[in-house]
């Protein structure tokens, strides 16, 4: 395990190793949180669109988690006036990838802040840097990830229609999300799946059924 991590980190730049080295010395949430409780997570992922916010939000309701989503913390960020809102704006409407030290210490603190032992982070990890630095600063590894597998095609089309006065549903960002998915993303999944840690759910059915199906 050790010996993974290490020739995990020499892939990294040398910046990120001595910065998760730090971190990883300062805290280890398991120490920190919910009274010596284990604390377990189950990564969501799938491209733009295919509905990820919305069955994270069924799953919550029915099993009790909290639902973190990356996307989330990071808009949140922006809209903080923080020093990195400008960089971040700039990276969500470029469709590209924020920093992994940047979402991840986001991610550490809504779990020391929500104090539960059960959380779903939504849209995370979005490459394979994220999952290395993820699993060796916060010293968790999922349950199980779960895969929302849509069309292209259908989650375009729902993006389009979200009006949610997003800066990044526009039809440029959207082409740039989804190659981004592709190029970035697919590698952490089929990475999970050589794991056999993946529940693929096929996402282009209604939203009623996509969450039948992650019940049965
Ligand atoms: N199964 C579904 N069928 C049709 N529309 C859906 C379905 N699931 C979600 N939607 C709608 O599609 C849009 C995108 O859904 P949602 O925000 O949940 O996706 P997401 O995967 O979180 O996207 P993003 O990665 O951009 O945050 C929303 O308007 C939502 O209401
Ligand atoms: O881990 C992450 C999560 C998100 N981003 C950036 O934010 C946007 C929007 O994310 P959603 O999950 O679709 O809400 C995404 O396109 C990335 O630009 C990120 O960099 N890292
Ligand atoms: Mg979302």
């Amino acid at each position: 395990m050790r010996g993974g991590l290490v020739a995990s980190a020499r892939l990294l730049p040398r910046p990120l190793v001595r910065w998760f080295l730090q971190r990883r010395a300062q805290q280890d949430i398991n120490e920190n949180m919910s009274g010596g409780k284990k604390v377990k997570i189950i990564f969501v992922l799938g491209g733009p669109g295919s509905g990820k916010g919305t069955q994270c939000s069924n799953i919550v309701e029915h099993f009790g988690f909290i639902h973190l989503s990356a996307g989330e913390l990071l808009r949140a960020e922006i809209n903080s006036g923080s020093e990195n809102g400008t960089m971040i704006d700039t990276i969500i409407k470029e469709g590209k990838i924020v920093p992994s030290e940047i979402t991840i210490k986001l991610l550490q603190e809504a779990i020391i802040k929500g104090g539960n032992d059960k959380y779903i982070i939504d849209g995370f990890p979005r490459n394979e840097e994220n999952r290395v630095v993820f699993e060796s600063v916060i010293n968790i590894s999922p349950e199980f990830v779960l895969f929302f597998d849509c069309s292209e095609e259908e989650m375009e089309r729902r993006l389009l229609g979200r009006n949610q006065g997003r800066s990044d549903d526009n039809i440029e960002t959207i082409r740039k999300r989804l190659k981004v998915f592709v190029e970035s993303s697919l590698p952490v999944i089929e990475y999970y799946e050589s794991k056999g840690m993946v529940k693929k759910i096929d996402a282009t059915k209604p939203a009623p059924e996509v969450f039948e199906d992650f019940l049965n």
